[in-house]
């Protein structure tokens, strides 16, 4: 449930005089989500989305948010566009929050993602990177390489009870990934968190990327492996090839990689499933069950991240080889 804090109707009608929306005709809490707290919002003006900023995501780099959803929205990206208020500012303060108002974005999530589904979602990640080239801000990854082996040493120590021999087995990890980590492919804005509840399909057309409350500048094929994690596995924890060769041919016909971010496609894979392990863990271990928050499995990860260790390159996740019709 993400409705974290309570939205009087009038400090929300005076939030709104600030817009040019017209009068508020109704508000309500939507559940899904995590960090922030959320409403569907309905004014003379038509459909929004009003979110509060909760205290999980960091203040400073809204401007950052706000403004990379603008450029991205004005540049032919189908996602949610801040709407500026009477004075142009995007940001206000609601019920001691910060907090913004979006164009409402028509679809939902796939339930079952298929190919085809993949092959679009890639497509629109490469389109997110070529647009984001064209955007002047920058923000530093806070869930870099960098930033994991202190985000593990931060976890409770009783990450073996997750599963035995969990902490031994996540150092030695660690350590293979801050030694083979490519640090030097092209690099921009990316995404970070493209997973299936953060894309829109309508009548089978993706119609809309929300959620960039992780965008920040990091390896664009390092985006590509979060999304290779997040859409190419069965719920039985089984990696599907046709879905991953969709995805990666997606990206593509719009994007095409360099030979050298195909050769470090695997280790991606790894660091990419290492990060979701991580957070899922620190949440595990930390969030008390009675919180609002909704702690996501890490050994889900932990599985992905055993499969990426054992491949043995680039081709088991469908790249086209020479003579191969794309
Ligand atoms: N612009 C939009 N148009 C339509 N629905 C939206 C829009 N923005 C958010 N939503 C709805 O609100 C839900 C939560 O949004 P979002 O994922 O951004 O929240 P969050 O708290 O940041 O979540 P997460 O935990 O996934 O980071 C979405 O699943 C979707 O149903
Ligand atoms: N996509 C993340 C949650 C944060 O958005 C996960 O599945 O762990």
């Amino acid at each position: 449930m993400a409705v974290y804090t309570d939205v009087p109707e009038t400090e929300l009608a005076e939030f709104l005089a600030a817009y040019d929306l017209g009068q508020l005709l109704s508000y309500k809490g939507i559940a899904e989500g995590v960090e922030n707290s959320n409403f569907l919002l309905r004014t003379g003006g038509g459909t929004f989305i009003l979110t509060l900023y909760e205290k999980r995501v960091n203040r400073d780099d809204l401007p950052f948010f706000l403004g990379l959803m603008q450029h991205l929205a004005e540049h032919g990206l189908s996602c949610p566009l801040p709407i500026q208020r009477k004075d142009g500012e995007a940001l206000g303060e609601l019920a001691g929050r910060p907090a913004a108002v979006f164009t409402f974005l028509e679809g939902m999530g796939a339930r079952r993602p298929t190919a085809s589904h993949c092959r679009a979602v890639g497509a629109a990640m490469a389109r997110l990177h070529a647009i984001g080239d064209g955007f002047s801000m920058r923000r530093a990854n806070a869930l870099s390489i960098d930033d994991w082996r202190p985000l593990f040493e931060s976890c409770p120590p009783k990450v073996d009870t997750v599963e035995e021999g969990l902490s031994n087995e996540i150092a030695g990890e660690l350590s293979a990934l801050e030694r083979d980590w490519p640090r030097d492919l092209p690099s921009g804005v990316i995404h970070a968190d493209l997973f299936t509840d953060n894309v829109f399909f309508l009548a089978g057309d993706l119609s809309g990327i929300i959620d960039f409350y992780f965008a920040c500048n990091d390896l664009l094929a390092y985006d590509l492996a979060i999304g290779v994690c997040a859409w190419c596995f069965e719920a039985d924890g089984s990696f599907n090839i046709t879905k991953s060769q969709s995805l990666l041919r997606g990206y593509q016909s719009v994007r095409p990689l360099e030979p050298r971010e195909i050769e470090a496609f695997p280790v991606l894979c790894r660091g990419a499933s290492m990060r979701f392990l991580l957070t899922r863990l620190y949440d595990w271990l930390t969030v008390p069950d009675d919180s609002f928050v909704t702690k996501k499995d890490p050994k889900e990860y932990l599985r992905k991240l055993r499969f990426h260790a054992q491949v043995s390159g680039p081709a088991e996740y469908g790249f086209a080889i020479e003579g191969d019709p794309a």
